[in-house]
């Protein structure tokens, strides 16, 4: 059940209750998209234009949410996106997250950009990390930050490569982001002489590396045996690339934080299933509030789905219970949703769910 002593009822009511508590800085960087937002908005409406088709007389006194993503037994299949600086919100920042994902029996994948170390997060959730990468031009940095993952023991490389330059979000142009005066991020270092003028995001853009291409992607394949999985992708001839690189596929288009008016993830999913046609496993996110919406996303072909902006609601409402809050209300409302459809295991959730008109 979630956590008594917090009175939300759902996702959008903790959305709500951040937005008064959040910094203007942080809201405007967690909650914006690019440009006109019309993708941020689509990830959403997209859950609630496709319609569900139940089956009925089907014994659902016992459901079963459990699954397994790369091996790692999950209680129910929904992870944490990786996010950046969870500092911004709370003074645990990701080591808070963590500690919710491992006592819900979910998975975070923790950012490069984040305020607590490698080791600490994954200190915080044994067993329950992975580690998402932004390639750096100077691949020796990121070299030593995959070492540091393995030797934390993270289960996974998560390659984000939907932004080789930072999407263009008005929100924090206007109101920029700036980590606490004196505050040097792990995986990011010290500010390089000159930087001081840019804000956090603009400086962290310059260390990026806007030539990554799929050859960079062999190189990464070759330096570490972790699975590895392709964040950001939106076609079929990406996810069927990835798969030929021995890599598995993160369905996303970034919150709609980049390119303004891609694909959702949800319209995406069916033409990647169909490419990837079970070679590796394929994961989702993008605008997930509901336990409909994550129903619907498996029942489309991913193994799991992933959320970032409502961890990080619940991180700024109450820390690492709220996080808990936020994974405990997924949990409930997708063991009812899946109930009422009459489906009693994960297995069981498939095409035949969806509406076609
Ligand atoms: C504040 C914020 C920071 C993010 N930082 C990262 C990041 O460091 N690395 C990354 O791969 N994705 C990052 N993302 C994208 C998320 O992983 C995810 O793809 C996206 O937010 C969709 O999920 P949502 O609709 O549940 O927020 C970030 C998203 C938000 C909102
Ligand atoms: C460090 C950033 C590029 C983080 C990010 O992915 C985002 O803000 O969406």
């Amino acid at each position: 059940m979630p956590t008594p002593d917090l009175p939300y009822l759902n996702l959008r009511e903790m959305e709500a209750a951040a937005a008064e508590v959040l910094s203007p800085a942080a809201l405007a960087y967690y909650a914006g998209g690019a440009n006109d937002e019309v993708t941020l908005r689509a990830n959403r409406d997209g859950y609630a234009a496709l319609r569900l088709r139940p089956r009925m007389l089907v014994d659902v006194s016992a459901i079963d949410t459990s699954t397994t993503v790369l091996g790692l037994p999950l209680d129910f299949p929904v992870g944490i996106a990786p996010c950046a600086l969870h500092g911004l919100v709370h003074p645990e920042a990701e080591v808070a997250t963590a500690r919710a994902a491992a006592q819900t029996g979910s998975v975070m994948a923790l950012s490069t950009m984040s305020h607590r170390t490698i080791e600490d997060v994954a200190h915080a959730a044994p067993g329950r990390l992975w580690f998402q990468l932004y390639l750096y031009r100077d691949r020796s940095v990121s070299r030593a930050l995959i070492r540091r993952a393995e030797a934390a023991g993270a289960r996974a490389l998560v390659l984000t490569v939907d932004a080789p330059v930072l999407g263009r979000r008005e929100a924090i142009i206007r109101t920029p982001v700036r980590v606490a005066p004196g505050t040097v991020l792990p995986n990011v270092g010290p500010r390089t002489p000159g930087s001081e003028g840019l804000d956090d995001l603009s400086y962290f853009d310059t260390l990026l590396d806007p030539a990554l291409s799929w050859a960079d992607l062999a190189w990464l394949r070759a330096q570490t045996t972790l699975p590895i999985i392709v964040k950001g992708l939106l076609t079929a001839e990406d996810a069927a690339l990835a798969v030929e690189h021995g890599c598995h596929v993160w369905v996303s288009n970034h919150g709609g934080r980049q390119l303004d008016t891609a694909v959702t993830a949800l319209d995406a999913l069916p033409e990647i299933a169909h490419a990837v046609a079970g070679r590796a496993e394929i994961y989702l996110d993008g605008g997930v509030t509901r336990g409909t919406d994550v129903l619907k996303a498996l029942a489309l072909g991913a193994a799991a789905v992933f959320v970032a902006r409502p961890a990080l609601y619940g991180l700024a409402l109450a820390g690492e219970g709220g996080v808990r809050h936020t994974l405990d209300l997924l949990r409930d409302e997708l063991r009812l949703a899946m109930a009422l459809c009459g489906k009693t295991r994960i297995a069981d959730l498939g095409p035949d769910l969806i509406w076609r008109g």
